[in-house]
This record gives C-alpha cells, structure tokens and sequence, in this order.
C-alpha cells in the first residue's frame, strides 16, 4: 500500500554542503501492518516520516524519490490533491498532540473542520462520530466541549489520535507521539493504539527512539542509522535474530523485560555528521565487527530469510578486523 523507493532528503545549507538527512530509502509497508522505525537521535527518522506524509518545505529542502499511496506518487500530486489526501488517507501525530489543536477553539470544532473540507455530514452526525472516536481513545464524549488547555498531555495525545483516524485514513504516521508523557500513560496509549490498528486495520509508521516501546506494539522494525534503514525484521524476531551489529548495539541499549539477568551496555562513539559525504559503512568507526570493505564500499539492504540487513558480514567472508 505504502511504497517508498530510493528517498533522499537534504536540508539545503546557506553555506557548505546541506545535511543529507535520508539516504536512498527503500521499504513498503502493507495494509493493515504496524511498523515501528527506531534508531539513535539524529538518524533521520522524523525527517522520513515527514517526507513521507510530504510534509517537507521544498523551498528550504531537496527530496527526490517516490512516496506511492495505493500507487499515486505524492510527489507528483499538487497541492489541493495532495490536501484531498490527508487525513482522509494518511494522518499525522507527532509529539505531546501539541501541535494538533489550535488553543482557543474547542475540541469538537477541531474534529468538525476537518470533516466538513472533506465530507458531507450534519451536525448531528458529525457529533455522534467524534463522539465515537473519543470512546475508542478511551477518552470521556464530554471531552469534546473541552479546549486543549483543559486536557492533560495523555489526553490530549489520545485527541490528537482520535482526530488522525477522523476520516478513516489508511496510514497513520505517528512521531514520537509519548515521548513528553511519563512512563504508565505511554503505555497505555501505546496499547490502546495498538487495539485500535487491529481493530480498524490501518497501518501505522511509529517513530520512537525507544525499541523497547516499539516492540511491545510493532508487528515490524525497521532500524534507522546515518539516513539509511540498516535492518528490517519482525519484531519478534528482532531480540533473538537481529544480524546487523547496529541493531545489536541497540538492543544492548535496552532492558529485555523476558530476561532473567540483563547486562546494559550502550554504543561507544557518536553517529557521523550528515554534513559530511559518508565513505563505507557508516556505522563502521563503531562497529566492533568490521572489516576492510567496510572503510570502503556501502553495503546495500539486502533481503534475508525474514526481513533485510545492510551489512558486509552477510556478504563477504572476510574476517572482522578485530
Ligand atoms: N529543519 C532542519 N534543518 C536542518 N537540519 C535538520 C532539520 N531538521 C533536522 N535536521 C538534521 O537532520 C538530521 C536528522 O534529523 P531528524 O530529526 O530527522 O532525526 P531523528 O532521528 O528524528 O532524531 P530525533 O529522535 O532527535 O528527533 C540531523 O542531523 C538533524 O540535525
């Protein structure tokens, strides 16, 4: 349903090169499929969920590739196309529902302005929907009088959910929609989304740095590094299979809540600088297994049994340097 193919974005510089924010990204995601997108600060990762949902100022960035939606390339679209589109087939979430609501109207006036640019419903029908999706965000239907100011942060990442699925969009993309909320109402939002996607079937892009989080809800994960996607597996897979060294680093990173003993040990050294034209492998200066060609040659995401990895030690039989 969702096709992204070799997607570039560069935020344009004054001065110097820009920063090459995604790389030549390649994935899909099918209807009805959870997919989870993580990696350290600074990979990239909002800058691909915007891209995707063209969300980018093209004036102030370059993006080249192709972003298809049931096979319409949202690039090729212009802008009253592509405003017919949202919502209505894609929506957005992004942090503390914030920049979801404006502050001085209430709530259900929020919800009614979006179904009246794209459908004909009375008064009296548009009510007894957002009605409807406040109880499936397990919110109270008096919250809708309310203005924004009068929810909590979970609340109102609970509203800014429930406008998302508005009009019944096929691809949720949500940016770090718990990170400002504290650890008990994150997952509770994030189970509660998680029901909701198995229950109304669309698919959702959730961008997280934290894999823990991620693999409580995803039915997949892709790993961000440098702009690029350097493994994609199942997520119940990931714990016991991940092959890329990154992918284990992170998964070093992060407490397994189904271990017995766990032993924490984070990434030493820091990603490169997307400013900078990447030779290699770019997580090779960290990378505990690397080899010659690593220094030279990008590996390439390469398909595996189940899932995809980007790294020379499944496809040189080189010896690791050290
Ligand atoms: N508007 C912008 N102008 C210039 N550079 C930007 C802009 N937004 C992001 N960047 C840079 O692009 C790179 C990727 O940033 P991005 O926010 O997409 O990463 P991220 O993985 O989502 O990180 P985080 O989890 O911290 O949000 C970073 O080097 C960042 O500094």
């Amino acid at each position: 349903m969702l096709q992204v193919k070799d997607l570039s974005v560069t935020y344009r510089a004054r001065r110097g090169p820009g920063v090459a924010a995604v790389r030549g990204v390649d994935f899909e995601i099918p209807d009805s499929t959870f997919v989870g997108l993580v990696g350290e600060s600074g990979c990239g990762k909002s800058t691909l969920g915007f891209a995707i949902a063209a969300l980018l100022d093209e004036r102030r960035n370059t993006v080249r590739g192709h972003v298809l939606l049931d096979g319409v390339d949202l690039y090729q679209l212009s802008p009253d196309q592509l405003r017919a589109l949202r919502w209505s087939k894609l929506s957005v979430v992004l942090q503390g529902g914030m920049n979801a609501f404006n502050p001085v109207l209430r709530l259900k006036h929020q919800f009614m302005d979006v179904m009246k640019a794209h459908a004909k419903l009375s008064k009296a029908e548009m009510t007894k929907r957002i009605a409807q999706l406040l109880a499936a965000v397990e919110l109270d239907p008096a919250v809708m009088e309310s203005y924004p100011h009068e929810l909590s942060g979970g609340m109102k990442q609970r509203a800014a959910i429930a406008l998302a699925l508005v009009l019944e969009p096929r691809l949720v993309i949500l940016d770090e929609p718990t990170t400002a909320l504290d650890v008990v109402v994150q997952r509770s939002i994030v189970t509660m989304l998680s029901q909701l996607q198995h229950r109304l079937r669309f698919s959702v892009l959730f961008v997280s740095h934290d894999l823990g989080l991620v693999l409580e809800v995803a039915q997949r994960v892709m790993v961000m590094y440098a702009g690029q996607i350097v493994e994609d597996k199942p997520a119940d897979l990931i714990i016991d299979e991940a092959h890329h060294p990154y992918t284990k680093a992170l998964l070093g990173c992060y407490a397994n809540p189904r271990a017995t003993r766990v032993s924490l040990t984070g990434i030493p050294g820091t990603p490169p600088d997307l400013r900078e034209h990447l030779h290699g492998c770019p997580f090779a200066p960290r990378c505990t297994q690397r080899m010659d060609i690593c220094e030279t040659e990008a590996p390439r995401l390469l398909p595996l049994k189940d899932g995809s990895v980007a790294c020379h030690l499944y496809t040189h039989k080189e010896v690791p340097a050290r």
